[in-house]
Order: structure tokens, then C-alpha cells, then sequence
């Protein structure tokens, strides 16, 4: 029986703000097979094609850790600011529902790496693009992303230009 993924997010109206339609994963996360099947999408035909899996905090943490694991490379957090110990790069964006800096340490990629993109929604793209500008400053190459949830009329694809996004559910 194949797994209906869109019967594991909730919808919650009003959150953070007015206007804004909150798509909830955690009835998701909460069932194992739901999430199982979310990370075996995710790591489809990329055995072997990355060295590294970034996600953004915090419910890209929450994904992209499994993918790395199941791609057998590491893991590098993209963090709100201030929030790394270490020497970091920043970027501020714009998304769905306001402002954010991101993070990441400044060793955390090594020039020429693989890396995949992974969060958990594709809105406005002003996350996945910060984060993919700042892999890229490090002199990563972006292979591809992948997002749980796609908000189709926030025409997020476009602010990633060429890149190759995958998302399993779409609205
Ligand atoms: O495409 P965008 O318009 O940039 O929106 C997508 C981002 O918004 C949410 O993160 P949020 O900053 O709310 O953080 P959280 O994961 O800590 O809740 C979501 O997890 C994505 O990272
Ligand atoms: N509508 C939404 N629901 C959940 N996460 C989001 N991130 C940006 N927009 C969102």
C-alpha cells in the first residue's frame, strides 16, 4: 500500500501571523513509517553523489540528519545566528513570514564538496537560497535540494535558479 504523505501534515490557520496557513509536520514525524518514507525519497539515485548533507534549524535538522546517515556522508548545520561556537558566515533573507540571519562554520565545507540541501519547506526559497549561498561562499557545489513541502504560488524553484529541487508534497 503506498503512503499518502499529505495525511501527515496539518494544517493550522493564523500561525505565526495572521494570513499565514502553517503547514504542521510533526503528525509526520510522529509516524515511522510516514518518515521513513519521507528519507527514502529524499536519498533516491543519490548514492554516491554527495559528500556532505546541510539542513537548516530547525525542522531541517530534523530531516536532513537521516538523509545523511542513509547516504553515509556528514552532516553540517546551518544555524539561526549566533548560535555556532565557532568562526561562522552569515546571511540575512526574507521568508514566508519575516526576517532571519543563518549560519554556518566557516570549515564546515571544504572547496569542491557535494553538498544536498535539505529542509523541510520550500515557501519564498529565501532560506534554501541563503543557505545554498552560503555552502557555495565556502566553495561548496550544491547538487541538488530536497524539501518535504512545497507552497507552489510562493514560486520558490525561482529563487534557486538552475538547481535541481525535489519536493514530495505540494500545495
Ligand atoms: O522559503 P522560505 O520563505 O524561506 O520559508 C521556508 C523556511 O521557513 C521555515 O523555517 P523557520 O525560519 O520558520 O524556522 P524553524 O524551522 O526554526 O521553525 C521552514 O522550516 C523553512 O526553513
Ligand atoms: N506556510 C508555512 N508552513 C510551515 N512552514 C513554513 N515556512 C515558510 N512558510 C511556511
Amino acid at each position: 500500500m503506498s503512503i499518502s504523505l499529505a495525511e501527515g501534515i496539518r494544517d493550522i490557520p493564523d500561525h505565526p501571523s495572521a494570513g499565514i496557513m502553517f503547514r504542521d509536520i510533526t503528525p509526520l514525524l510522529a509516524d515511522p513509517e510516514m518518515f521513513e518514507e519521507v528519507i527514502t525519497q529524499f536519498v533516491a539515485g543519490l548514492e554516491g553523489e554527495v559528500d556532505l548533507v546541510t539542513g537548516i534549524e530547525a525542522r531541517g535538522f530534523i530531516l536532513a540528519a537521516p538523509v545523511a546517515l542513509a547516504l553515509g556522508v556528514g552532516f553540517v548545520p546551518i544555524r539561526k545566528a549566533g548560535k555556532l561556537p565557532y568562526e561562522t558566515e552569515s546571511k540575512s533573507y526574507q521568508l514566508e513570514y519575516g526576517e532571519a540571519t543563518i549560519e554556518v562554520h566557516k570549515d564546515a565545507v571544504k572547496a569542491g564538496q557535494r553538498v544536498l540541501l535539505v529542509d523541510d519547506v520550500l515557501a519564498t526559497g529565501g532560506t534554501a537560497r541563503a543557505g545554498r549561498e552560503l555552502v557555495e561562499g565556502l566553495g561548496g557545489k550544491v547538487i541538488g535540494a530536497r524539501f518535504l513541502i512545497e507552497l507552489e504560488a510562493l514560486e520558490g524553484r525561482k529563487a534557486l535558479g538552475d538547481l535541481p529541487v525535489t519536493s514530495l508534497v505540494t500545495y
